[in-house]
């Protein structure tokens, strides 16, 4: 068996996504997701020019030695380019290997271990009575898990807070937007909107919080200590990982729980987080660090400590990456919980696609592969759109992280 052809599909459908198309000489093809928000291109060219034309001819049942030959044959290893290029092979190739089993990919992959993935929404308001009214709705729709963000008095804008109600799309604009951060109105103010959703909701709905990066550890522990009380699933990325050290003192000071990784790219990221026990939730998805393969082994490492997967699901993950994400889910054995942002139809017309939601968890379905495919017709009538993330600046101009 061999892969005939490979190539990268790029289309704009509400908002950039770049894909990868596999097709073998058995008429057999798969799928993969390599979307990189705000620096699109870069791996699309990287893809194009480097790695494609490497993988044309291979055996796409050697999926381990591509990856490998990938990895370690650039010389030049890691980085969130490579990674979400290899990615995006890597889980064509198990696309590929699932359909000529005839299997979904979570037979596969051992088979599954729960009925269905649970799944959090995210809710986001203007002010405190939007953002618990938006709760409301959420669990009326069935969610069980809700991420709450909410505007905070005195900031223009504020993360995870968009303009329309249902689809958040923070890459807004053909050059960065700016906004405006202070740590100490964000701070005063959080607590009290889980206040406002415990006393409106009870203990029943897990509520779950992004704090995006913003503050220091030892700010970060104090947040933690003052959320205790509202019983949060987790408090996501509440201070820049790249040194995984900063993550001990948020710990040494409180018992939320702790969930990170959606911009890590491999094991090397988050292998002192998970063997120092510093965390309880790991959010590298599978396009960000080199597909199924790569996944497989951070997802095992986490499972000898307790940290439980809770993988990163926001819009600018292609459907590949959700169909993928969730046989992968229905099989890891330390599942957590699996973020979830709905697709515009637009984009779901472009990526048909198996997976489905109810009563507050989603399904991969049963076709055989992840489930995912691309209508090349429907993709073509959406071209590329330069669409960057926003930057921050505190409120005396110094950049900060968005
Ligand atoms: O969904 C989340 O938790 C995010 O933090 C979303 C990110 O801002 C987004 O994916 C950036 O492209
Ligand atoms: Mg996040």
């Amino acid at each position: 068996m061999r892969i005939d052809a490979a190539r990268v599909i790029i289309t704009s459908p509400g908002r950039n996504f770049v894909s990868v198309k596999i097709e073998t000489d058995q008429g057999v093809y798969g799928v993969g997701d390599a979307t990189l928000n705000g620096r699109e291109l870069a791996v699309a060219s990287y893809l194009q020019d480097h790695v494609l034309p490497c993988v044309v001819g291979r055996d796409p049942r050697r999926i381990e030695d591509i990856w490998q030959y990938l990895y370690r044959g650039a010389y030049w290893r890691r980085g969130p380019v490579t990674m979400s290029a290899i990615a995006a092979v890597d889980m064509a190739l198990w696309d590929i290997k699932a359909k000529m089993a005839g299997m979904p990919l979570y037979d596969l992959l051992g088979g599954k271990s729960r009925d269905g993935v649970l799944v959090y929404g995210h809710a986001n308001g203007a002010d405190i009575a939007e953002t618990v009214d938006e709760v409301g709705r959420y669990l009326g729709l069935g969610y069980k898990a809700i991420r709450a963000q909410s505007g905070i008095p005195g900031l223009a804008a504020a993360y995870g807070v968009g303009r329309g109600k249902d689809y958040y799309e923070p890459a807004d604009a053909s050059l960065p937007s700016e906004t405006v951060w202070d740590t100490r109105k964000y701070m005063q103010f959080v607590p009290g909107l889980f206040e406002k959703l415990r006393e409106t909701y009870g203990q029943a709905p897990q509520l779950l919080h992004d704090v995006h990066h913003r503050l220091t550890p030892m700010e970060a522990a104090r947040l933690g200590r003052a959320l205790e009380p509202y019983d949060l699933f987790w408090l996501e990325d509440a201070t820049p990982a790249e040194n995984q050290e900063a993550f001990r003192l948020i710990r040494e000071n409180t018992v939320i729980p702790l969930a990170v990784g959606e911009v890590f790219n491999s094991i090397w990221d988050c292998k002192d987080l998970i063997q120092n026990q510093l965390i309880d939730y790991i959010r590298v998805p599978v396009v960000r660090a080199g597909g199924i393969t790569h996944l497989r082994r951070i997802a095992d490492l986490a499972g000898l400590h307790q940290v439980r997967t809770g993988f990163h699901g926001a819009t600018d993950l292609s459907p590949v990456t959700m169909g993928a994400a969730l046989h992968f889910d229905s099989w890891v054995p330390n599942f957590g919980i699996q973020e979830y942002m709905r697709h515009t139809p637009e984009t779901d017309a472009v990526f048909p696609h198996a997976y489905y939601f109810e009563d507050g968890l989603l399904h991969p379905g049963d076709a055989p592969g992840h489930g995912v495919d691309i209508d090349e017709k429907e993709a073509a009538r959406f071209p590329y759109k330069p669409a960057y993330l926003p930057v921050t600046r505190l409120e005396d101009g110094t950049m900060w992280n968005w």
